[in-house]
């Protein structure tokens, strides 16, 4: 018999995940089927983005093989029936406070610091990039958490060693060049281009460093469709465009600088997105969705 989700102290937010203590060690990390555009958290839900995002987690986290916070497998039975395949048990860390972003492409707060600097988080670049331009190698451009709703803070390598010291910001961005690698390596063979990730780390009580919350999906990284790769343009998102666009659109009525919150989705638009998370999930796995399990 499932615990009751009730029955876990919720214990923190994000714009689309929740996070709940199941005892001393172990933490129940729901993702739900909430989705963000513009910086809003729409009101219309996106069926099943909850389950195809932890499938992409547990994904990665087989296929990376790297020390990581999983606790349990999909159908751990400390799960709640109602968030099974949405949900992943994980170890309780030790947070590292910075957020670990490796960008193989130039684009959003990177393209806005380049523009400013000649550099991103400190990391000189060659003139003449522009928008999504493919970097000459993927760089570490670190970020300070921000609060819930704020943009993250790109940081350079230098104060993030004054942060968490020398020794461990180096092997931060070892970590995550290595995994960013790895990840578009897999991505780019299936016709995706993994322009950029953004991870996060943890120390385990022997001291470990550990790859913990959720791991190179749409909502912690940017995906481009590799046949419609364009330099100089912004690139559709591969979730989020359909969404984007219907938004940006006279038919729904918005306008984006109006401060106002966006309206409901058509559900078409709803349908077509969950499909674009669908299709990400079985292009870069391999795997059927429809084997992934499912909850009450
Ligand atoms: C609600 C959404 O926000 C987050 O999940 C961010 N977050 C992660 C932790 C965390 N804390 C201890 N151990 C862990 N394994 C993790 C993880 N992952 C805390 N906040």
């Amino acid at each position: 018999m499932r615990p009751p989700l009730h029955s876990y102290p919720h214990i923190g937010s994000g714009k689309v995940r929740e996070l709940y203590s199941i005892d001393d060690d172990t933490l129940l990390m729901v993702s739900t089927d909430r989705i963000s555009a513009y910086d809003y958290i729409l009101d219309t839900p996106i069926p099943d983005k909850g389950r195809v995002l932890t499938a992409m987690s547990f994904f990665w986290f087989d296929e990376l093989g790297v020390p990581n916070h999983l606790a349990g497998g999909p159908e751990d039975p400390r799960i709640p029936a109602e968030v099974v395949g949405r949900a992943m048990v994980v170890r309780k860390l030790d947070m590292v406070p910075v957020e670990c972003v490796a960008r193989g492409y130039l684009t959003g707060s990177g393209l806005i610091d380049y523009r400013a600097t000649g550099a991103v988080c400190g990391v000189e670049l060659p003139a003449g990039l522009v928008e999504a331009s493919r970097l000459p190698e993927p760089i570490f451009t670190p970020a300070t958490k921000a609060e819930f709703g704020d943009h993250d803070e790109n940081i350079s390598f230098d104060q993030t060693a004054q942060r968490v010291g020398a020794d461990v910001a180096t092997r931060l961005r070892e970590a995550t060049l290595d995994i960013y690698a790895t990840g578009a390596g897999v991505a780019e063979s299936r016709g995706i281009i993994l322009a950029d990730t953004k991870l996060e780390f943890g120390f385990d009580e022997e001291g470990t460093l550990v790859l913990a919350d959720e791991v190179l999906t749409p909502d912690s990284s940017r995906y481009w469709d590799a046949q419609t790769y364009t330099e100089g343009q912004v690139q559709p998102s591969f979730d989020k465009q359909i969404v984007r666009n219907w938004l940006t659109s006279p038919e729904s009525g918005w306008d984006r600088s109006s401060g106002e919150q966006p309206p409901s989705l058509p559900v078409d638009i709803a349908e077509r997105t969950r499909a674009r998370y669908i299709e990400a999930y079985e292009r870069i796995s391999g795997r059927s969705f429809a084997d992934w399990p499912k909850g009450v």
